[in-house]
């Protein structure tokens, strides 16, 4: 039986990949896993503050995995990575020409930056430096190993006293891979990438009202069970 969802926010929750509009019809269903004692987490690459904020304004109570998993929140806020060296971040942004996002100030392990696209350099560098590095599609993020959305995720799955098989996830980027090694059913979004939709169990389309009410109906009626 599900009892713990953890949505990604940026492509997810989001009307479509790169927009930062929501979708109100995925977070009104969202809160419907609430109202039947399910609860909703949100595990993203973005900064803690901006994910605090949501998930009380959303309505969720599971929680918050922030920046790539670094920083995992749930009734207490642990820090789970190494914090960022300053340095490096400069470093970074000179060799690459890119830019910081308005949340780097907001940071302290993971860091992001603009354009997305991930260059083959840039894996060299981040692997000479010991960092993790991946791209949510959104942006780049920089972090010191271990790092990534599977080390938060499982410290908060530990933190809520569950089993990897009473918790599914919902994604849409080669960062949601690493949520995916941690929870039992895994669901990527219609437009989701195509390797992302390869590891999933199931692909939902969030505009379409009936394909999630389907969804939302089987997982409330514990129809994912794991033995
Ligand atoms: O911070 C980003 O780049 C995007 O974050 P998310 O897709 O993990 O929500
Ligand atoms: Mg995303």
């Amino acid at each position: 039986m599900i009892k713990l969802v953890l949505s990604d926010l940026d492509g997810t929750l989001t009307e479509e990949r790169n927009t930062y509009k929501l979708n109100l019809t995925i977070i009104e269903k969202l809160r419907i896993f609430e109202e039947n004692g399910i609860k909703v987490a949100i595990v993203s690459g973005n900064s803690f503050p901006v994910l605090r904020g949501l998930h009380n304004y959303l309505g969720f109570s599971g929680g918050v995995v922030a920046e790539n998993g670094c920083v995992v929140f749930f009734k207490s806020k642990v820090k789970v990575c190494k914090d960022m060296d300053k340095r490096k971040v400069e470093e970074f942004k000179e060799r690459y020409k890119v830019k910081d996002s308005w949340q780097n100030l907001y940071k302290e392990c993971d860091f992001s930056f603009t354009p997305p696209e991930l260059k083959a350099d840039m894996r060299e560098w981040a692997n000479i430096n010991g960092m993790y590095i991946n791209s949510s599609g959104y942006a780049i993020h920089i972090a010191f190993n271990p790092a990534g959305k599977n080390i938060g995720v499982r410290k908060l799955i530990e933190m809520h006293g569950l089993n990897k098989n009473e918790v599914a996830a919902i994604g849409d980027s080669l960062t949601d891979l690493e949520m995916f090694e941690e929870v039992g059913l895994k669901i990527a979004v219609s437009d989701a990438e195509e390797e992302l939709k390869r590891s999933a169990n199931l692909i939902i389309n969030t505009k379409d009202e009936r394909d999630l009410s389907a969804f939302m109906k089987k997982v409330i009626g514990g129809e994912f069970e794991y033995r």
